[in-house]
């Protein structure tokens, strides 16, 4: 017989005409290599552990499977659901369902997208009807556990996309306990750039016997082949420097910078922000409020020039428009995690550059990228083309009481990432001289932080797993900073009878001025397990959220995490100009006491707004009734016996879509409706 030419199209597939056309409309014609080797497997009903490199495609390896499989077995009519896709972060949940709705246009089923951040009432009403779901595992199974009609037994298919992302041990408890829900004998889909080799991971999914793949083509680099990537050797009282001049020097790049902390991300975008460095600056981490992580990834994306500062929140899946440069000026925790962030850029068939700062002390790092045959070259720095920005950082942090405080959390969290790095080799806290980079911050002095490491068990810096698999490092900084009772700065309240909610947001209160910070084992605020679980999972419920007035709202000791932004008139007013900090580090009590004197009379401007724009809303309650009653004298016969409906511009019914097939396939109902 004679052997059938391998396919190279999606044409050569036998595909159904639906995804045929949902593949033509979006131009994807020819196979990329794993979609080449996944496809034929996955639609014979086989499970696949897929391993390809960074923007090679995975994401259309398993939506194209998952259409054709599931066309013949659930329509919109019956509502059952016969798929769930799995993915760590909201961002790329939301960019799957993108790609799904494109290609599944055609086709006859629903799907949603689950991904907190939403109400969550709102969501369970309307994902009972679903074909398809993607979703974050917490959301997920936060749903399956509360949603009396959401039926798993006719699930056909499972995906994990960034499969070693979800089965490490962030997700573990929620994984492990949507499983549960899920029938034994489906199909299951794993794809990653990195992928898990562990057989107990493949256990505990049921893999019956799976189709590996590892399509990296014929070359051994782990890393896309168009990606040009250098290191550069950065001292620490620089590195603030060097992204602010690496920014202006490359206006016309479209750039992702990764930090290490949300708080570093938060200082520095909003700090370069007011600096306007000539370049639209953007910054995501965790605990921003979703709408605006939506809105802020659809921007950057958007943009031709343009740099955001981010966590590792953005190091996997996304798929972002052109990005030209990816600097990464924290050391990453890991190769994976390298790996991850660099193919940013470079994805497809594009070009792209990587750049890596390491500290003297991080330099050997570089071995551990090429014995995972990275391909890494050195740049040494142009100090010519250096330009310092302490200055102006001073002055931000003098004027800016909140970005103060903000600086000072960038500095403590930092030092936390690194000291829950179990890869002593490279990230060493004694190492680091947190003085400098305070000092590169603006700051005056260094935040004290006192690290007790005769006292550090290997239960305090968690599993190696654990610190590996973090993603936005201060999700939770109390679950991690045992903060002393007694070092708390002098609330109303007596510390050691405060219960320990008030304990924490007391200590979150504590600005780190002589707060004295240790990392300590006994901290009782939970199991290690939940404490692991608190900070990892980002994807969870949070309950941290954070606008882009964060600061203001960071101050603000009564404000409710979840709400929205203040409305401008609520904002506390800029602090007045204090002098110039010394930068002596005994003067910490002194700025201590000159920052709770700040933040007293803040709190004082504050209730003064409030009272003030409690009686311009009555005046206005007034204003308005007595309008009403004038008009209702002049109207009164018209609207007599009518009810008028209130439609709203700001439509948020919850993130939960439908792939418009059939009739409604021209509905602008397609996507989540931010
Ligand atoms: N067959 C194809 N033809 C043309 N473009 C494609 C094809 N397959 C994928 N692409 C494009 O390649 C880019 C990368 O795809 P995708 O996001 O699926 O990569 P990935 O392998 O999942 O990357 P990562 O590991 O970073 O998640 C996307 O812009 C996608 O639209």
């Amino acid at each position: 017989m004679e052997k059938q030419p391998a396919p190279e199209r999606f044409s050569d597939l036998n595909l159904s005409p639906e995804t045929m056309k949902g593949l033509n409309n979006a131009k994807y014609y020819r196979l990329t290599d794993v979609q080449l080797q996944a496809i034929p497997p996955a639609l014979e009903g086989k499970d696949v552990v897929g391993c390809a490199k960074t923007g090679s495609g995975k994401t259309l390896a398993f939506i194209v499977p998952l259409l054709e499989r599931l066309q013949s077995r659930v329509s919109v009519e019956d509502g059952s659901l016969g798929a769930i896709v799995l993915s760590p972060t909201r961002e790329l949940a939301l960019q799957i369902f993108e790609t799904l709705n494109k290609v599944g246009k055609y086709h006859h089923m629903s799907a949603g997208l689950i991904t907190g951040g939403k109400d969550h009432k709102q969501e369970a009403e309307r994902i009972g009807m679903m074909n398809i779901l993607i979703a974050t595992p917490g959301r997920l199974l936060q749903h399956l556990s509360q949603v009396s009609d959401l039926r798993c037994d006719n699930v056909e298919m499972l995906v994990l996309d960034e499969a070693d992302r979800i089965l490490d041990m962030g997700f573990k408890k929620d994984v492990d306990a949507i499983l549960q829900y899920l029938p034994t004998d489906r199909q299951t889909l794993l794809f990653s750039a990195t992928q898990t080799r562990s057989v107990k991971d493949l256990a505990r999914l049921s893999l019956r016997r799976h189709v590996p793949i590892w399509a990296n083509g014929s070359s051994e680099v782990a890393t896309p082949q168009k990606l040009v990537q250098k290191y550069m050797v950065v001292d620490i009282a620089d590195k603030v420097d060097m992204i602010w001049s690496f920014i202006v020097s490359h206006k016309q790049s479209k750039t992702i910078i990764f930090l290490s902390s949300g708080k570093q991300v938060a200082f520095l975008g909003q700090a370069f922000q007011k600096l306007r460095p000539g370049v639209s600056t953007h910054y995501l981490h965790g605990k921003m409020n979703q709408k605006k992580r939506f809105q802020i990834v659809g921007n950057f994306s958007l943009a031709e020039h343009a740099v955001l500062l981010c966590t590792d929140i953005a190091a996997r899946g996304l798929d972002i428009n052109q990005v030209d440069w990816v600097l990464q000026a924290d050391c990453p925790e890991n190769v994976d995690t390298y790996i991850h962030r660099v193919g940013r850029t470079a994805r497809y068939k594009s070009g792209g550059k990587g750049l890596l700062f390491l500290l003297p002390s991080e330099v050997g790092f570089v071995e551990e990228l090429q014995k995972a045959n990275i391909p890494l070259g050195h740049a040494p720095v142009n100090a010519d083309r250096v330009q310092s920005i302490r200055k102006k950082l001073a002055g931000l942090v003098t004027e800016f009481k909140e970005l103060n405080h903000l600086a000072q959390r960038a500095v403590v969290t930092y030092a936390r990432s690194i000291h829950l790095n179990s890869n002593k080799a490279v990230f060493d806290l004694n190492k680091l001289d947190l003085t400098q980079y305070s000092l590169s911050l603006g700051l005056a002095v260094a935040p004290k932080l006192k690290v007790d490491g005769k006292r550090i068990d290997k239960n305090e810096i968690r599993s190696k797993e654990a610190v590996k698999n973090k993603f936005d490092s201060d999700d939770d900084e109390e679950a991690l900073f045992n903060v002393k009772p007694s070092s708390i700065p002098t609330t109303s309240s007596d510390p050691k009878t405060m219960g320990k909610k008030e304990l924490k947001k007391a200590a979150t209160r504590g600005h780190h001025f002589g707060t004295h910070i240790t990392f300590d084992s006994d901290d009782e605020s939970g199991s290690d397990e939940e404490k692991v679980k608190e900070e990892m999972d980002i994807d969870k419920e949070q309950s941290g959220v954070e606008s882009e007035e964060e600061v203001e709202r960071e101050s603000d000791e009564s404000s409710n995490a979840d709400d929205e932004p203040e409305p401008a008139s609520l904002k506390p007013l800029p602090i007045q100009k204090t002098k110039r900090q010394s930068s002596d580090p005994v003067e910490t009590k002194s700025i201590d006491d000159r920052f709770l004197r700040i933040r007293e009379e803040m709190s004082k401007s504050k209730e003064a707004m409030k009272e003030q724009e409690k009686a311009r809303v009555r005046e206005l309650h007034r204003k308005k009734k007595e309008q009403l009653k004038q008009k209702t004298k002049i109207k009164a016969p018209k609207t007599k016996g009518k009810v008028q409906l209130a439609s709203t511009s700001d439509d948020d019914s919850g993130p939960v879509g439908r792939i418009p097939f059939g009739a409604e396939s021209e509905s602008s109902d397609t996507l989540h409706d931010e």
